[in-house]
């Protein structure tokens, strides 16, 4: 994924609007814009399909514009192309865009069948539900053609909430113009787009609000380094001694020099070798000045104990990672005196509804509850699923989807364990979390699936090294 400011940022429909606005008071015509679009689309639809036959699906609007530039493009470069417009052009800068495909345009491509379909119907500009006829029409063909490639986002979908429409089929590719909507990265759209590809037109990076993730760009340890330098993260743990152990695991390849584990009993269990737990009277096992991070939750238990537990860790001040039972008992009262900017959140959808009943938030979606929560608290919420959505200080950051074997018990102990590591680092808050889930997701790639949630612990070591 690009890197640069302007090529992660993520825009909603009226900011995408304003940007081209600002193109044109910069003297670039609608048309040029379109041109740049349709040219870069039709340049990745050319690499992805090697010249197979395609069927460009254009509509009224400047989607469909895209839709006449990308045909005229695939002509020219002697490929085999036809358009279906179901409705003519309607913008200046779309039947301008119609007039120079010279090639043959159908209403409705009754008894097409081609190889590559390029859906082109409707854009961002989508202004109310697709009508029976069109998901008619794209549904058949959507099935006609082997491949799907959506422009800038799917027909029929909600550029700035990613819902779907009911019934349609995903697509192979989703082409994105200009720069990212949330759609590419939340909601059901963003697991059915396929594999995502940007075109750059000249959009200037307007806001850090709202972003793709930076992937980490780690270092070696500095040539002074020792255990303690490199961070100690303290492990808090709890009634339920696996889940902070599987954590703690986990955080020992993702940074930390060192992970403490402070267990609550004495049982003599076999633990992992790099694994050092200290049991006793926790505030005088968290008053080691060494310690750079805690991570308290999984495997806590919800009862007095754990509040207690809670209580003394957050009472340290230190960078902390909440997570699990943790967030069960989070609330005004456990917040009183302490300071919420130092603390990550990382919620499950469920866990992310007891935190918003805990602080008296409601809000409609996942991303203005995660974002609800930390404006009410200071925390730094990383709301994790299969579109996970990070609110921190900077605003709000996306991701690309994880692997779906992450979907299995203990997967959320490793990644409190790693954003943990992180933080014991000394990496701030949003960095330790953007740069936790990349692991994360990289650790998944190297485990291969279907694994399990000590399989994905051990992988870290190889998941960091691929961001070295
Ligand atoms: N914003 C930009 O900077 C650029 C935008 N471009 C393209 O322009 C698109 C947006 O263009 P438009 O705003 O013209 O919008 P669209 O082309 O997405 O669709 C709007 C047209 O469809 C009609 N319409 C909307 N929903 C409908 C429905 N459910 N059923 C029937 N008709 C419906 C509208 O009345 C309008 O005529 C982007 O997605 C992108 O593809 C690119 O050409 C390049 C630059
Ligand atoms: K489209």
């Amino acid at each position: 994924m690009p890197n640069s400011a302007n090529l992660r940022q993520v825009l909603t429909v009226a900011e995408m609007q304003a940007a081209e606005r600002d193109l044109m008071d910069a003297g670039i015509s609608v048309h040029e814009l379109m041109q740049r679009a349709g040219q870069g689309a039709a340049d990745w639809i050319w690499r992805m399909t090697g010249g197979r036959p395609v069927t460009v699906l254009c509509g009224p609007g400047n989607n469909g514009g895209d839709g006449y530039v990308i045909a005229a493009e695939i002509a020219r470069r002697g490929g085999e192309v036809r358009v279906v417009a179901p409705m003519p052009p309607k913008t200046e800068a779309a039947k301008r865009a119609a007039e120079t495909f010279k090639g043959k345009v159908t209403t409705s491509g009754e008894g097409l069948r081609g190889e590559v379909l390029v859906d082109c119907l409707f854009g961002s500009g989508l202004s109310r539900p697709l009508s029976a006829e069109h998901r008619a029409l794209l549904r058949r063909l959507r099935m006609e053609h082997a491949l799907g490639v959506a422009i800038d986002v799917a027909s029929g979908v909600d550029a700035d909430s990613g819902a779907w429409p009911e019934g349609m089929a995903a697509w192979d590719c989703t082409i994105a113009l200009g720069a990212w909507k949330r759609a590419h990265w939340i909601g059901e759209a963003s697991a059915k787009c396929g594999t995502r590809k940007l075109v750059d037109i000249g959009v200037a990076a307007r806001s850090e609000d709202e972003q793709l993730a930076p992937e980490p760009d780690f270092a070696r340890p500095a040539w002074d380094a020792h255990k303690y330098r490199r961070g100690l993260l303290a492990v808090v743990g709890g009634a339920m001694p696996g889940a902070s152990e599987l954590a703690a695991c986990a955080a020992v390849g993702a940074g930390a020099g060192y992970v403490k584990l402070l267990g609550s009993d004495n049982s003599r269990r076999q633990l992992p070798p790099d694994l050092v737990e200290k049991n006793g009277d926790l505030t005088e096992l968290l008053s080691d000045e060494r310690i750079s991070a805690i991570l308290v939750g999984p495997g806590l238990g919800r009862g007095e104990e754990a509040r207690d537990r809670l209580a003394h860790a957050l009472a340290e001040g230190e960078p902390t990672v909440c997570d699990a039972d943790a967030l069960h008992l989070l609330d005004d009262e456990m917040l009183d005196g302490v300071d919420g900017t130092k603390i990550i959140v990382t919620p499950h959808e469920g866990e992310l509804a007891q935190l918003c009943k805990n602080f008296g938030v409601i809000a409609a979606s996942k991303r203005e509850r995660a974002m609800a929560v930390h404006s009410r608290t200071g925390l730094t919420v990383l709301a994790k699923g299969p579109d996970t959505i990070l609110a921190h200080d900077g605003g709000v950051a996306y991701f690309p989807q994880g692997s779906s074997w992450l979907s299995v018990a203990g997967s959320g102990d490793v990644l409190a364990g790693i954003v943990a590591s992180r933080l014991a680092t000394g990496d701030t808050p949003a960095r330790a979390a953007m740069a936790g889930v990349y692991l994360h997701q990289q650790a998944a790639r190297e485990a291969a699936g279907p694994f399990s949630a000590s399989d994905l612990a051990q992988a870290i070591p190889a998941a960091y090294r691929a961001f070295l």
